[in-house]
């Protein structure tokens, strides 16, 4: 070795040296005095660290000394497997991380670990087999695979998994080294390391060196790892673990099932080591499957169906999320490469240990990006009469066993749903309740998600109040509706609502039982249009509708006839749309008035109706809904079907911007910025922007040069992740949609899309709304589409921002509104998007949003088209030859269509 390399090398070690000495000074990692530590004994050696078992202080327990070699292979792998080990919330069945401690004579790093009384599953199982039963082995299989899925959630993959590495203690197992051995084995191109383990390794890994390792790798191992804690012994242990065995598994050979395993069990891990990825569960599946072995009595069996259906079933639930979520993962980054990719000094030498102190925050937990995406939902924009005095009264929770008792639970509710017909599935961090083929609606499969303590209260609460907490929510949506929320603002309220309640599976679990009259039917419609505690499905949210609107009943008139007009759940058919609308309004529905006056206003399903609609805004404004109002105002603004009255909407406008109503916020604001009025133009839009507005957010960042931030209280973690992590997943996501291999990647680009607009990505949230919006990979939906550009656009993506002008000038995911087209237009415009100044021109050219202004029109047709743009080309001339009166320039128009050859 050269000088040069050992001077390179000895920087290395220094610096992961420096990283553990910063981290332990700094607290980051507890560090554990070496000399408080007795009665030290060995307990085993693996290939790079020798481990001991001592005592601390005077504490009771053991701990783990694990006391690596200091080369820098090593070194750099503990520093990595101390970051994921500090990033991960405890679990049960993972081998605790407890901190460090320094050997001062050898100059060496222990990892204090917790320790495991039976030491390895291999160990275990040898000494203890005779005394197992089977519901034991179940365990076991059930903790590992338990212990294993959560790694996979943190997109972690242990990459190694065999009895040797999973640790039990107190009859519990412990996964250990799941960051680790691999990483040095791999790193030190140990070959001898990979024979040592060749049953468990992934036929794929086997066959091809090149293979990168993946969730459904750690699935095969776990398939072979269920087969030895069914038998008690390592799989072929009669042949040596060398070349030619490695072939035969290659070639199909797996291990012989022992006679009387239980077929349940037996085809769950065949499943599992199938040879192509593909074909295995993913981990998630596996444990809800050996979870509904163990629990049998509360798991679903259809029409009496065996074992084999239980399995079906299980393995269904998963059916409707992310597309090839695991097969796209093996391909994608995982965690333990992220933290290679990153900070790895091999492939950068001038990393700085800055670096890879970042990293440790790459793990996020699920539940700081659900805390996150609550914080980003907080924004309502319309006065909320929540009233925290709604909360249901807790005072029996404190009693209820924390086991659901599905007996009581399912008999108090219906006796159309029975006992058999419900499962109940916990995967460790959610609990997923399954009711299947309701007695009357047998094609009618429905699956909830819980969490326990919301099913919980609903054991206590169902039998007493749910006709009046039901019948409550009802009133609420309705009174909502009536006040003016619309379409696309009143699924947070309801969400808001219920999660008051704290309980939302309870509701669409009482429904399914409460059929009989329309409002229930549209309410359980209701919860399959937004997907709330059950599984968006647009057609029976349409059936629900119907049937319910054909009972007479107003708010279902309103939402089929919404129905209608998207294409949600049937084909679009604006003329049942307004059919139905009318009916609403005839029905006395405030909202169902509004939207009467809106079909009027906007031509949808009805022609040359003048000014109808004014008299249905009217109507519904003196009914007190406050979008009617606005809408109202901005037609007297611009003399849109009624006398120009500037006065009446200014005060208009004031009234509803003092309710906090932000379009009149900004109105408000426009009309003081008109005036030059600029300390309270500011006022109203810093208040409009305050309350989420993303268009009042836009002004004043343009005309006041001042940033409203999104998210206060913004998670740093979610920031280093999307930095680090999001990233690349964004990059191989766009570059897939706007690639060449285009076709066949959709699915994982719009996977990693979904990841990454998940995490607040702007760019992804954009594309991702394209997805939604052109039925592309995925079912059309253009209120996603909708909301996807809202969260892109209040990032500041100008795309995003142009895209919700189309959506609110067409009504897309959204309801017409001209004046917020015009504003997004106009802000869009400033910033020099060529289409923004066409359509900013069309505004002006037909009045949408706008008093007409000609000139202006002119303007920006003329500097669009100058630029390119083949619309404003093709429009300009007829716009100026119908305008010639209108003063133009037609010296500068006939040098256009000289130049352009129009
Ligand atoms: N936390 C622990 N509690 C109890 N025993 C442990 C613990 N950690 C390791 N051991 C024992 O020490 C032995 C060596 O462990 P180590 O993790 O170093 O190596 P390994 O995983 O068995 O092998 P390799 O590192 O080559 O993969 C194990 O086989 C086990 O018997």
């Amino acid at each position: 070795m050269s000088n040069k390399t050992d001077k390179i090398d000895l920087m290395k070690t220094n610096i992961y040296n420096d990283w553990l000495e910063t981290s332990i000074n700094n607290g980051y990692i507890n560090y554990y005095n070496y000399s408080e530590f007795k009665n030290l004994k060995p307990i085993g050696n693996g290939s790079y660290a020798r481990v001991s078992r001592a005592k601390w202080r005077n504490t009771d327990g053991f701990f783990a000394l694990k006391t690596f070699n200091n080369d820098k292979i090593t070194l750099k792998e503990v520093v990595n497997e101390i970051k994921l080990q500090k990033e991960l919330i405890p679990n049960d069945n993972i081998l605790r991380f407890c901190g460090i401690t320094k050997i001062e004579t050898e100059k060496k790093y222990s990892l204090v670990l917790e320790y495991a009384d039976s030491g390895t599953l291999k160990n275990y199982l040898s000494k203890q087999f005779n005394e197992l039963d089977w519901n034991d082995k179940y365990q076991l299989s059930f903790q590992l695979a338990s212990a294993v899925a959560f790694l996979h959630e943190c997109d972690i993959i242990h990459r190694d998994l065999h009895a040797d590495n999973v640790l039990v203690h107190q009859k519990k197992v412990k996964l250990a080294d799941f960051g680790l051995s691999k990483k040095i084995a791999e790193a030190s191109s140990n070959t001898s390391k990979i024979f040592g383990v060749i049953p468990f390794v992934d036929p794929k890994k086997l066959n091809d060196q090149g293979y990168k390792l993946n969730k459904k790798s750690d699935v095969y191992s776990i398939g072979v790892l269920m087969w030895q804690i069914s038998i008690g012994r390592q799989p072929f242990s009669n042949d040596n673990y060398d070349v030619s065995l490695s072939l035969s598994i290659v070639n199909g050979k797996r291990e012989e099932i022992i006679d009387e395993t239980p077929t349940i069990y037996s085809d769950l891990y065949t499943e599992c080591w199938k040879t192509e990825p593909d074909e295995r569960p993913n981990m998630h599946k596996v444990v809800l499957i050996l979870k509904s072995i163990i629990f049998p009595d509360q798991y679903i069996k259809i029409n009496n169906s065996n074992e084999d259906n239980l399995l079906q079933i299980s393995l269904d639930i998963n059916d409707g999320s992310n597309i090839n979520y695991d097969s796209n993962i093996n391909n994608g980054q995982d965690k333990n490469d992220d933290l290679n990719v990153n900070g790895d000094p091999d492939k950068n030498d001038n990393s700085n240990i800055d670096d890879d102190l970042n990293l440790n925050n790459c793990i996020i937990p699920k539940i700081d990006i659900l805390q996150e995406s609550l914080d980003i939902n907080s924004g309502s924009n319309i006065n909320d009469d929540l009233n925290i005095n709604d909360h249901p009264s807790t005072n029996n929770i404190s009693n209820i066993n924390d086991d659901l008792d599905i007996n009581n639970y399912s008999m108090s509710i219906h006796p159309s749903i029975q006992r058999s017909s419900i499962s109940y599935i916990n995967d460790g961090s959610n609990d997923i309740l399954i009711i299947d083929s309701l007695q009357d609606q047998p094609d009618w499969t429905v699956i909830l998600k819980s969490n326990r303590s919301s099913i919980a209260s609903i054991q206590t609460r169902l039998s007493k109040d749910s006709f009046s907490s039901i019948d409550k929510l009802i009133t609420f949506i309705i009174e909502k509706h009536d006040k003016g929320i619309t379409f696309d603002q009143i699924q947070q309220q309801i969400e808001q609502k219920i999660l008051q309640l704290d309980l939302i599976n309870g509701f669409v679990y009482w429904l399914i039982g409460n059929q009989g009259e329309p409002k229930y039917n549209w309410l359980f419609g209701l919860f399959y249009y937004y997907g709330i505690g059950i599984e968006e499905n647009y057609i029976k949210a349409f059936e629900l509708f119907l049937k319910a609107a054909e009972n007479d009943y107003s708010i279902a008139q309103v939402y089929l006839a919404k129905c209608y007009n998207d294409g949600y759940g049937t084909e679009e058919d604006k003329s049942l749309a307004f059919t139905w609308f009318h009916k609403a309004a005839g029905n006395k529905s405030i909202i169902g008035q509004f939207y009467l006056g809106y079909c009027y206003e906007f031509n949808i399903g009805t022609k040359n109706n003048e000014n109808k609609f004014i008299e249905w805004y009217q109507k519904a404004a003196n009914n007190g809904n406050t979008t009617a109002k606005l809408y109202l105002a901005n037609c007297y603004r611009l003399g849109k079907g009624i006398n120009k009255n500037e006065n009446k909407a200014f005060e208009c406008y004031k009234i509803l911007a003092e309710q906090e109503i932000t379009d009149a916020q900004i109105q408000l604001g426009n009309c003081y910025h008109e005036e030059i009025n600029k300390v309270q133009a500011y006022n109203w839009y810093e208040k409009a922007a305050n309350n989420g507005n993303i268009i009042a957010k836009c002004i004043l960042e343009q005309c006041y040069n001042i940033k409203i931030s999104t998210k206060k209280n913004r998670n740093m973690k979610i920031k280093i992740h999307k930095k680090l992590y999001f990233k690349g997943l964004r990059m191989i996501g766009i570059n897939y949609y706007n690639g060449t291999r285009i076709k066949q990647n959709y699915e994982k680009s719009f996977y990693y899309l979904q990841k990454a607009a998940e995490n607040e990505n702007k760019n992804a949230q954009y594309y991702l709304g394209n997805f939604y919006r052109d039925g592309t990979v995925v079912r059309k939906n253009t209120r996603k589409a909708f909301i996807l550009y809202q969260k892109s656009a209040e990032q500041g993506f100008l795309e995003a921002q142009i895209e919700l002008g189309h959506c609110y000038n067409k009504g897309i995911g959204t309801e017409i509104n001209e004046s917020k087209a015009f504003e997004l237009y106009k802000i869009t415009a400033i910033k020099g998007h060529l289409d923004a100044k066409y359509q900013l021109g069309y505004c002006y050219d037909k009045g949408i949003g706008t008093e007409v202004d000609k000139a202006k029109a002119f303007e920006l047709y003329r500097e669009a088209a100058e630029k390119g743009h083949i619309t404003a080309q093709d429009n300009l001339g007829p716009f100026l030859h119908r305008n010639i009166e209108a003063d133009l320039d037609i010296v500068t128009f006939n040098s256009i269509i000289i130049d352009k050859k129009i």
